[in-house]
């Protein structure tokens, strides 16, 4: 079976997901922020995420902290318009959905209203459970996240492995089975130990995707930027970085600026 070509028909659902995982399928899943990287993966991918990580790439923050409701319906817009094969989901920005199951379900449906999202996500365990229901009842698809979760960042106190220990793990579990239980359709676990995601992939029915938890979730999700290789100022383990875009970036804008320099740019072809 070819992906990317005939396979590009139907439209991913959050029942194509669930399928996927009952025959062993695995789910490939990638960060856009924007119409035309929107593009390039809208050929291939299952999932689609505009993730708050948009904060880093895109708007220059140290974390994703400060990313706003508007920021992120604004790059959802973008994103939007590129989008016809994928399942397009949104990070919920911190702050969105702690308050309130009403004001999560509010900042939900903005997502889908105003950005045009088919599902959201959200950081957090049972914590974020009453939330989770409140949306799903209401008919918006919720993706949750566990582990590594970057809207703790000043709790955990650095980007180290979450849930090495025999109490985080436990923990972990049992908040996985309660985001299902609550009714999510999908399972983030990022940078846990691979044998600790694999046992929560066997113990939901939900598919799993992993960053940084080892082969054996149902999906896998990276940042496109990361994965090309232009985005530089943080590179975990986890990345595979399949080229280095960064040097070649660099070498054409060098040759621009010294075409100019020289006036070798432009040249008679490319006046008028
Ligand atoms: N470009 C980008 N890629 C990401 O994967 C990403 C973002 N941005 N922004 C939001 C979060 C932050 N993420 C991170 C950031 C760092 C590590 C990390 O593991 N860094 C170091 C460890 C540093 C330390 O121990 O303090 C590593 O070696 O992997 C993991 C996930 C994942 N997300
Ligand atoms: C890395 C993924 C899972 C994410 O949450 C993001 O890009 O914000
Ligand atoms: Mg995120």
């Amino acid at each position: 079976m070819e992906y990317g070509t005939d396979e590009r028909k139907g439209k991913v659902s959050v029942r194509t997901l669930l399928k996927m995982k009952r025959k062993g399928e695995k789910i490939s899943a990638l960060t856009a922020y924007d119409a035309l990287f929107a593009s390039f993966l809208d050929e291939l991918m299952d999932i689609i995420l505009v993730g708050d990580s948009l904060g880093m790439v895109m708007a220059g923050y140290e974390t994703t902290i400060p990313v706003t409701m508007d920021q992120m319906i604004l790059h959802t817009q973008y994103v939007r318009r590129e989008v016809h094969h994928a399942m397009l989901v949104a990070d919920m920005p911190f702050m969105s959905y702690q308050i309130s199951p009403e004001e999560a379900l509010r900042n939900a449906g903005r997502l889908l209203q105003e950005g045009g999202a088919e599902a959201v996500k959200l950081e957090g365990g049972r914590s974020v459970a009453e939330a989770v229901r409140r949306c799903v009842e209401t008919g918006i698809p919720v993706m949750g996240h566990l582990g590594l979760t970057p809207q703790s960042i000043h709790a955990f106190g650095g980007w180290q492995t979450r849930a090495k220990s025999r109490d985080e793990a436990q923990r972990l579990k049992e908040d996985a089975l309660t985001l299902q239980d609550a009714g999510i359709f999908s399972l983030v676990l990022e940078k846990v130990p691979a044998a600790l995601a694999e046992e929560v992939t066997q113990s939901l029915d939900i598919p799993t995707i992993g960053i940084g938890a080892g082969p054996k979730t149902d999906g896998q999700i990276l940042v496109t930027q990361d994965l090309l290789g232009m985005y530089e100022k943080m590179k975990p383990r986890f990345v595979r970085k399949y080229t280095e875009l960064a040097g070649i970036i660099r070498e054409a804008l060098k040759q621009y600026h010294q075409d100019v320099k020289s006036g070798a740019f432009p040249s008679e072809e490319e006046s008028f």
